[in-house]
Order: structure tokens, then C-alpha cells, then sequence
């Protein structure tokens, strides 16, 4: 039987001391230009992607700026549907923190992750295997690394110069990430024992279950869950983002998406969904560019309309068949194109998802119209008149409808990714 709903402590109180970045280090910029986030955006982001998530409680600094700035940072990130997240105050010690998140958990929470904000750019995989560990029985999971490099113990003389005392064997050593998952009982009575006990503050809290006689599991971790704890670490953290976005080096076979946008001309398809195959890594097919191909070998100016499609239709198939996710950018105004999309998703086994794209403000929308150049050679833009005449079928099956007039475009881009990520 399942117990209860799977939520996650994000433990993002640390002062970061040994970053030294002057602020918490939940807060610093991961990333280069544009596409930097704070590691708790990171952190939180990937987190999401564990669809099994149904509550997330983040543990901000205890101080007023921290927690509101926390919070900001918090609220940028696009949360999928069903899943609920709340900021609370952390406390002096990791252990504080993880404590004050687990009091915050909704009641329905059966299975509690905690996971460090710090291990960022944590694979989905891992999350998934430490849920199934614990769905499987095991009351403690923790993700684990063998240990590479030869581990000495070492003591200090009266000088304070270190001297080795021992070799150990590596070969029965791990080196222990987050998320850790346990049975909620588990964890909330290895707590208040270790509270009963005046224990030191654990590192981490595999090991105030251990400390109880608890069996811990232990389950496949990845050097992707780094810890980023100084400088040198947060570089290399930086170094895994494409675009902004950790290059996922251990993604679960999952059916591919296809995104069907429709919108009229200038309310901001291409720029979406240009950010779109970015973040998903899907193919960009892009209309204009096909029925660009087809006047140049040939084709009357106006007679491009059903080969241009039709077209694209096939190379969609073709990438969904290989597992590549597709993104199709074209008007995709009439009930026939829609269907024909549906069919084309339907075949490659596909989760489609249909997305509206509106700009309310005609005012804002004559301006891009009117301000955008060409990109593909000899492609000729619509004018104004042609637009504003245009109307747009109805599409009461659309998934999502977006008002690009006063969402940005990586705002478009994180709601249709929260929807394509979930139940996929
Ligand atoms: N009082 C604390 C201390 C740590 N953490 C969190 O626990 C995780 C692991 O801690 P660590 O990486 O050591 O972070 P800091 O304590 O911030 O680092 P430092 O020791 O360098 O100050 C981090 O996500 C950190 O935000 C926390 O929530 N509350
Ligand atoms: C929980 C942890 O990430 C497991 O490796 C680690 O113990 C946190 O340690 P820190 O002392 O807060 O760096």
C-alpha cells in the first residue's frame, strides 16, 4: 500500500560560508548571463521533475531580507498542477532546518524527501529511485557514490600538524547525497529521539536514523548531485547548464511531447518555441521555413498553404519516432490542421499538448507585427491588415491559452513546460 502522498523538505537556509559569495547561497546566481539562477530556482526546478512530488516545503534563511528574497525566487519557478509549495524559516543548524520544513508538511505526506538546495542540479533519476526504495518497503533511502580516491584517517600532533593513522578500504566506503527518503514516522521519530538524546546536530539525517538503530538503504547516486559548496564547485555546476538548463546525463525513457502552437502571426510563436526546443530539447519545425523551401524550388507564391503542412506533418513523425520531442510552430488556425496534428501525436504514441498563444493588447501586437524583420531569406512578412483580419477557429481542446501580452516569453515557456512535464 502506498503511504501517503511523497512530500520534499529543500533545506536552502545555509549561510554559505565556505562559497563566500556574500549572501546565502540559495541565492546565488548559477549560470552564465542571461540564463544564471539562483541555485534554489535550480534546485527546486529539478526537483519538479519528480512527478511522484505532491507537496515541497523550501527552508529560507531566518532573516527577514533572506526569506523574502527566498520566497521571490521561489515564486519565479513554474510549479506543475496538484503540487503545492510553501517557504518557511529555517534554523541555526541543517538539522533545525529539516525540522521546521518536516513540522510544515501537509498531513496527507506519507514519505518525506529532504533533499540540500546546495545539490542543485540533482538528476530526476535519482529522485525517482530513492521514492521507489521507499515505496518498495525501506523506511530510510539514501543516493550514494563509491568512493574513487584512497581515504586516509588522520590525526593531529601537538603542533597541529596531521599525520596518517590509517588506510581505510575504500572498497565498503560511500559518499552520501541527497534526496534522502524515509516513511515519515521514520523520520519524525529518528528527530525527536535525536532531540530526547541532546545529540549533536547530524550532517545528515540518514544518520540520526542510524544513530537509533535504523537500517538505512542505500541506492545509486550520480556526480551530477554535487554538492556545491565552494567556488571551484559552483563553476563546475555552471559548466553542466545548456541554455540555463542542466544537460541531463541520466534522463528516464519517457514518450516524447508534442507541442502544438497556434497562434496568429507576431503574438510570439517563434520566440517561444525557439526557448521551447531549448528547454525540452525538441525539434523546431517552423511552417514558414518549409513554405520558404517550397517557393524557392518552385512553388506559385500562394499555393504553399496544404504542402507546407502536410509536410511538416511527416518530418513531426519522423522525429517523434526516433523519441524526439517536436514543437510546431505555424498558425494552426482551422479544426483540419488541429485534427491532423492530434493524428500525427496519436501514432508516435506522443503526449500532445495543444497551446493557444493570444496578445490581448492590439496595440502591443500591431508593434511586433510591424517591427519584425525577416529571418529566413525572401520570406515576406504579413502587414498589419492581414493580421488584424485574420480570425482564428475556435479550439475548445486546447490544453493551455496564454496571453503573451502580459506573461514573458519565458513565462509562456515555463507553463507549457510544467504541463508537458507532468504525467509524462
Ligand atoms: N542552518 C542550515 C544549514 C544548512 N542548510 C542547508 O543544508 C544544505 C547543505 O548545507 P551546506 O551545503 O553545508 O550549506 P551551508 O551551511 O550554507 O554551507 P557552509 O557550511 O559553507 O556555510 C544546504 O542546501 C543548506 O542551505 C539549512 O537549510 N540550514
Ligand atoms: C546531507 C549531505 O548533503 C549528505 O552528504 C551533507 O551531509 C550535508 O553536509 P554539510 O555539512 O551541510 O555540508
Amino acid at each position: 500500500m502506498t503511504p501517503g502522498g511523497v512530500g520534499l523538505v529543500l533545506v536552502a537556509a545555509g549561510a554559505g560560508t565556505r562559497l563566500g559569495a556574500g549572501r546565502p547561497k540559495a541565492l546565488v546566481p548559477l549560470g552564465h548571463g542571461a540564463h544564471a539562477a539562483p541555485v534554489v530556482v535550480h534546485a527546486l526546478r529539478g526537483a519538479l521533475r519528480c512527478a511522484a512530488l505532491s507537496h515541497v516545503v523550501v527552508v529560507a534563511p531566518a532573516d527577514h531580507e533572506g526569506m523574502g528574497q527566498l520566497a521571490d525566487a521561489v515564486r519565479s519557478v513554474a510549479v506543475p498542477a496538484g503540487v503545492g509549495v510553501s517557504v518557511v524559516a529555517g534554523g541555526a543548524e541543517r538539522t533545525d532546518s529539516v525540522l521546521h520544513g518536516l513540522h510544515a508538511l501537509s498531513p496527507e505526506v506519507g514519505v518525506v524527501l529532504v533533499h540540500d538546495a546546495a545539490r542543485a542540479l540533482t538528476p530526476v533519476a535519482v529522485f525517482d529511485r530513492v521514492v521507489h526504495a521507499v515505496h518498495a518497503g525501506h523506511p530510510a533511502v539514501t543516493p550514494a557514490l563509491p568512493v574513487t580516491d584512497t581515504v586516509k584517517q588522520v590525526a593531529a600532533d601537538a603542533r597541529g600538524v596531521e599525520h596518517v593513522v590509517a588506510t581505510l578500504d575504500r572498497s565498503v566506503l560511500r559518499a552520501v547525497q541527497t534526496p534522502q527518503g524515509f516513511l515519515r514516522e521514520t523520520l519524525e521519530r529518528a528527530h525527536a529521539e535525536a532531540a530526547r538524546a541532546g545529540a549533536r546536530p547530524a550532517t545528515d539525517d540518514c544518520g540520526l536514523v542510524e544513530a537509533h538503530g535504523g537500517w538505512v538503504t542505500v541506492v545509486e547516486g550520480s556526480p551530477r548531485a554535487l554538492k556545491i559548496t565552494t567556488p571551484h564547485d559552483l563553476e563546475v555546476a555552471a559548466c553542466w547548464l545548456v541554455d540555463g538548463e542542466p544537460a541531463d546525463t541520466e534522463q528516464v525513457p519517457r514518450p516524447p511531447a508534442l507541442v502544438v502552437l497556434s497562434g496568429l502571426p507576431g503574438v510570439g510563436k517563434t520566440t517561444v518555441a525557439r526557448a521551447l526546443c531549448r528547454r525540452l530539447r525538441a525539434a523546431h519545425l517552423r511552417v514558414d521555413t518549409v513554405e520558404q523551401g517550397l517557393l524557392r524550388a518552385g512553388l506559385a507564391e500562394g499555393a504553399t498553404a496544404p504542402y507546407g503542412y502536410t509536410a511538416t506533418y511527416g518530418v513531426a513523425a519522423d522525429q517523434l519516432a526516433v523519441g524526439l520531442s517536436v514543437v510546431a510552430d505555424m498558425v494552426n488556425g482551422l479544426p483540419v490542421v488541429r485534427a491532423a496534428w492530434d493524428e500525427v501525436g496519436a501514432a508516435a504514441g506522443a503526449r500532445v499538448v495543444r497551446v493557444l498563444l493570444e496578445c490581448s493588447d492590439a496595440g502591443m501586437h500591431r508593434r511586433r507585427v510591424e517591427g519584425r524583420s525577416a529571418d529566413i531569406e525572401g520570406h515576406r512578412l504579413p502587414g498589419w491588415a492581414d493580421v488584424r483580419d485574420r480570425e482564428l477557429e475556435p479550439w475548445p481542446e486546447a490544453d493551455l491559452s496564454l496571453d503573451t501580452a502580459s506573461l514573458t516569453a519565458a513565462e509562456v515557456v515555463d507553463r507549457i513546460v510544467a504541463l508537458v512535464e507532468e504525467e509524462r
